[in-house]
């Protein structure tokens, strides 16, 4: 306590080596098997590995979704170990935005009360400029009071982009967030998430299973068999697929996707 900071004050989520075992001692899978690593605050980071390698796990327990069976980590400077329940929910709500490949939007709400949900959720009044500016951050001005219903797959996904922005939180936690849109769709959708690092110098955790999203990110880590196996910095789809496959992440070749090069 000498008033140095610490050199990780930057690191908005923090993994000490994490290790989350399921099963018992006949079936027992290490789906984390003594992860470490930190995420700088305004960094956009990627998560890939083969099927199976921890990616939903590292997610989950990065976002305090789940507990690990050892390890810890560290939420905006909390440990989330001591937390109870009702304590993790809260600071998910306050401090975390998720923006999964399923859009789970709500129905009968448009698009402005989808988006101000989170807040109104946390008891917190919506500032009308504020909310203004991240739907037209997103580019759904025009479309304020339509019903998810009215919109396209891309559109909803902005919606939930906007939805977890609004409440301004330390992190955004995306599982898959363009696996259900097309190639021209994925791509703006990922663009919309690259300015917002930018714009709002907001830190992003993304899984995914595509090169071609993984390279709008700033660094992509490559999980195997629950451990942290590798990392590329400022990475090419090209780059990111000649990893994977080295990883023997595609299974059988002919099935490998193709990055815009055809490099599998
Ligand atoms: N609830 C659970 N009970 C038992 N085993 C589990 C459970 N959840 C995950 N696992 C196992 O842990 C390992 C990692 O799973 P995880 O879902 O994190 O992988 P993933 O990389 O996200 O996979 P995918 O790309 O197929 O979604 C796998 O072997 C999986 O079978």
């Amino acid at each position: 306590m000498n008033g140095t900071p610490s050199p990780y004050a930057h690191e908005v989520v923090k993994l000490d080596s994490v290790r989350k075992i399921y099963g018992g001692s006949k079936n027992r899978v290490a789906a984390l098997d003594g992860v470490s690593i930190g995420l700088p605050r305004g960094s956009f980071t990627a998560v890939m590995g083969p099927s199976g390698s921890g990616k939903s796990t590292f997610l989950h327990c990065a976002a305090g979704l789940d507990r690990p069976t050892s390890g810890t980590v560290l939420l905006d400077g909390v440990d989330l170990g001591p937390l109870g329940e009702k304590e993790l929910t809260e600071l998910r709500r306050e401090r975390i935005g998720f923006v999964f490949q399923a859009f789970n939007l709500l129905p009968a709400l448009n698009v402005v009360d989808n988006v101000t949900l989170p807040l109104r959720l946390a008891g917190r009044r919506p500032n009308r400029s504020e909310v203004d500016e991240v739907i037209e951050r997103v580019g759904l001005a025009s479309r304020r009071n339509n019903r998810p219903g009215e919109l396209s797959g891309g559109q909803q996904q902005r919606v939930a982009i906007a939805r977890a922005l609004v409440t301004k939180p330390a992190v955004i936690f995306g599982d898959e967030p363009t696996g259900a849109l097309d190639t021209y769709t994925a791509r703006e959708v990922l663009t919309l998430l690259r300015e917002a690092v930018q714009w709002a110098g907001q830190t992003i955790v993304m899984v995914t299973h595509d090169p071609v999203a993984a390279a709008h990110a700033d660094r992509v880590l490559f999980l195997a068999d629950g451990r942290i196996v590798s990392a590329l910095e400022r990475p090419t789809a090209d780059l990111v697929a000649e990893r994977m496959t080295h990883l023997g992440a595609w299974g059988n070749e002919s099935t490998a996707p193709r990055t815009s090069h055809g490099v599998r």
